[in-house]
């Protein structure tokens, strides 16, 4: 039986946070033993620090771990240390834990425009953690230390966007006109303070800070290749791909739904029946490698006139798996659909467990 590889969490007491308390209860490969936050949670038992909001219950293993002040000394024993931080705080205290040389793998939007760092979505372009792979070579082969690194997450609605559309450019190629209209879950926005009810309850808002800028620029970098000598990545640019966002906050928990529509650079663009399948048949490179988290099926294609739905659909495959539905023709552009992924598991935390499994299956933790 294999060991264990330690991890921590930092920021583990938000809506990130906690839904890394989840989904590494029980993990094959990672024993969750350190968590981290602010100084008003530092000190205390987890299960007193916590303002526990997930519906399934705070798990046995985590409630009496005593929360750490986030500095890289409690965390020197952690393979990976995964980030939920609050972006105001993310870039001062993951440096630090880089400089530290730990593994850093964070949901914050900090580091995500740095090239030389990856900002991967699992089920999209892991071969970006390349980098990594040469980062860990050339500090071998330079006879130093094994290097720290951070390798970003996506955001969270980004991460929906690109699913579908990775297997659609493997097949058909280049994606130029892409607009995307998000309905996107109150967990999104964290729990502190979170969105007041007063704002949500009969109502929808139709404002995100920074979430149309963010689709639109990360699309573009992690649709985009690794360079040649496998240090920074290359973005696509204005005129390979136009992104057009519009971001809407829904009184729903969990799941950013998305309605999309795209055309394609080679026309005339390929039959409806063929987008289909290619989007059924896509087997993400985390599945191929047989990560414990991999979905069995990377994206769900629902035929129903009414799907997918946030509360019915968002745990397919345990929340990595993403959904589409309504794929169809569009009068304006190529074709449109309505995509359907859990923003806390493949849009956050699932995301950074999934990319560790990746770097531990590539021996680079
Ligand atoms: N929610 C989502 O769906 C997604 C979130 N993200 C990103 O993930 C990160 C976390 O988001 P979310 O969980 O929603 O946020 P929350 O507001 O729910 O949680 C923030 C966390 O940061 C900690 N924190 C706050 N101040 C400090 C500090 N000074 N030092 C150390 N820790 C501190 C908090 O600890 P304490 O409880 O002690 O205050 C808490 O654990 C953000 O950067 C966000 O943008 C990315 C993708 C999706
Ligand atoms: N802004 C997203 C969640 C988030 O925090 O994203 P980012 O890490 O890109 O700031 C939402 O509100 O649903």
């Amino acid at each position: 039986m294999s060991i264990k590889k330690t991890v921590g969490v930092l920021g583990a007491t938000g809506s990130v946070g906690q839904r890394f308390i989840l989904l590494l209860a029980d993990h094959p490969n990672f024993e969750l033993k350190v968590l981290g936050a602010s100084h008003r949670s530092a000190g205390k038992k987890y299960a007193d620090a916590v303002n526990w909001k997930q519906t399934e219950l705070l798990p046995e293993f985590a409630q009496n771990i005593v929360v750490s002040e986030c500095k890289a000394d409690a965390f020197k024993e952690c393979a990976v240390v995964f980030s939920g931080l609050d972006s105001d705080y993310a870039g001062t205290i993951e440096k630090e834990f880089e400089q530290a040389g730990l593994a850093v793998v964070s949901n914050a939007k900090n580091y995500r425009r740095d090239t030389d760092v990856p900002l991967i979505v699992p089920i999209v372009n892991p071969e970006h953690l390349e980098i990594v792979g040469e980062k860990l070579e050339a500090a071998q082969k330079a006879g130093s230390t094994k290097p720290g690194y951070i390798v970003c997450i996506s955001n969270c609605s980004t991460a929906g966007l690109v699913a579908p559309l990775k297997p659609l450019v493997e097949s058909f190629g280049p994606i130029d006109l892409l607009t995307a209209t998000t309905l996107q879950a109150l967990s999104g926005a964290g729990f502190s303070p979170g969105v007041p009810g007063m704002d949500v309850l009969d109502n929808i808002v139709p404002y995100i800070g920074g979430e149309e800028d963010k689709m639109e620029w990360e699309t573009k970098k992690i649709l985009g290749a690794v360079s040649e000598d496998k240090t920074t990545v290359d973005l696509l640019s204005d005129e390979d791909i136009r992104v057009s966002a519009q971001c809407n906050r829904v009184a729903v928990s969990d799941g950013h739904t998305e309605c999309i529509s795209f055309r394609f650079k080679n026309q005339p663009p390929p039959s409806l029946d063929q987008v289909k399948k290619s989007l059924r048949d896509y087997v993400c490179e985390a599945s191929k490698l047989g990560c414990h988290s991999a979905p069995k099926q990377t994206i769900h294609v629902l035929e129903q006139n009414d799907r997918p739905q946030p509360r019915l659909d968002r745990n397919r495959d345990a929340g990595y798996g993403v959904s589409v539905g309504r794929v169809r023709e569009d009068p304006v552009l190529d074709y449109k659909m309505v995509v359907l992924s859990h923003n806390t598991v493949i849009g956050a935390a699932g995301a950074g467990i999934l990319i560790a499994e990746i770097l531990l299956a590539k021996n680079y933790l």
